[in-house]
């Protein structure tokens, strides 16, 4: 058996793993414990990695295994229980999409409110030629992590006449992107505000993302003359992101709420 934390963002649930205990079988760990019928389950376990000098590095495995460079909402999850746990409201963790500043905004028991600095996105226009579908117009947009995001005007996120969960599976595996790619589905509500839904690389749908959060905002500020502070709705609620120049860093806010700890067999 070995421990774990259990937080979630927005109903984006990630568990928390010592790097220590992880002994180079990651993916095997994270395809084990996120099973949702047979342990703990999650879209992701996030392995927390506690240097020498005092810093802290995370390595994020994806429900299927896979390894992502970071993660929005498991970043914050980890920041929440380490303000939980340690009392610590300000600090850095270390990503392969690069080191993510949070600090604690609020806090209630087990529920934080948490800034993050998400570093500077990159967006340009792209379209991918999908088998059966047509072309599909959207934007490529990395925020540490590979997103593609598609601008929609109906109710249901639905797009090319295909639901959105259909449309985001074939564009996320789709030969264009051979590291696969997250997908968003944004519809722009009014200038500050817009709603999205997202098909996650390594998950499927999810209720939320914080890379989405700011790979949808970024297209949205960039290409559809969105507000420097926007909010993003998805289904498991809204997060806010500043982008105030193409030149600045993102900041997000959002939620993080620990929902347990305990120990898992492996
Ligand atoms: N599955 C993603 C990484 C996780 C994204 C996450 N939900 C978020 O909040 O940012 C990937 O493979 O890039």
């Amino acid at each position: 058996m070995i421990p774990f934390v259990k937080a979630h963002a927005c109903g984006n649930d990630f568990l928390v793993v010592e790097e220590t205990l992880a002994h180079d079988k990651h993916a095997e760990i994270a395809r084990k414990l996120c099973a949702r019928n047979t342990s703990v389950g999650a879209d992701g376990v996030e392995f927390l990695e506690r240097r020498d000098d005092g810093s802290y590095f995370l390595r994020l495995f994806n429900a299927d295994g896979s390894e992502a460079e970071l993660s929005g909402n498991g970043t914050r999850c980890v920041a929440a229980w380490l303000a939980y746990s340690e009392g610590l409201k300000q600090v850095t963790l270390g990503t392969h999409g690069g080191p993510r500043a949070c600090t604690t905004v609020s806090c209630e028991d087990t529920s934080f409110l948490i800034e993050t600095g998400m570093g500077v996105p990159q967006v340009h226009p792209q379209a991918v030629q999908v088998e059966g579908v047509g072309a599909v117009e959207g934007a490529n947009v990395n925020v540490g992590n590979p997103h593609f995001v598609i601008f929609v005007d109906t109710d249901d996120f639905s797009s090319h006449g295909l639901a959105w969960q259909a449309l985001g599976e074939k564009i996320c595996f789709h030969p264009d992107f051979p590291k696969q790619t997250n997908v968003e589905f944004v519809r722009v509500l009014a200038p500050g505000h817009i709603a999205f839904r997202i098909y996650e690389r390594g998950v499927g749908p999810t209720t939320s993302s914080g890379t989405g959060t700011c790979a949808s905002s970024t297209a949205a500020i960039a290409l559809r003359d969105c507000s420097t502070t926007l909010e993003a709705t998805a289904e498991g609620g809204t997060q806010r992101v500043i982008w105030p120049t193409p030149a600045d860093e993102m900041r997000l806010t959002g939620p993080a709420e620990i929902i347990c700890v305990g120990k898992v067999s492996l």
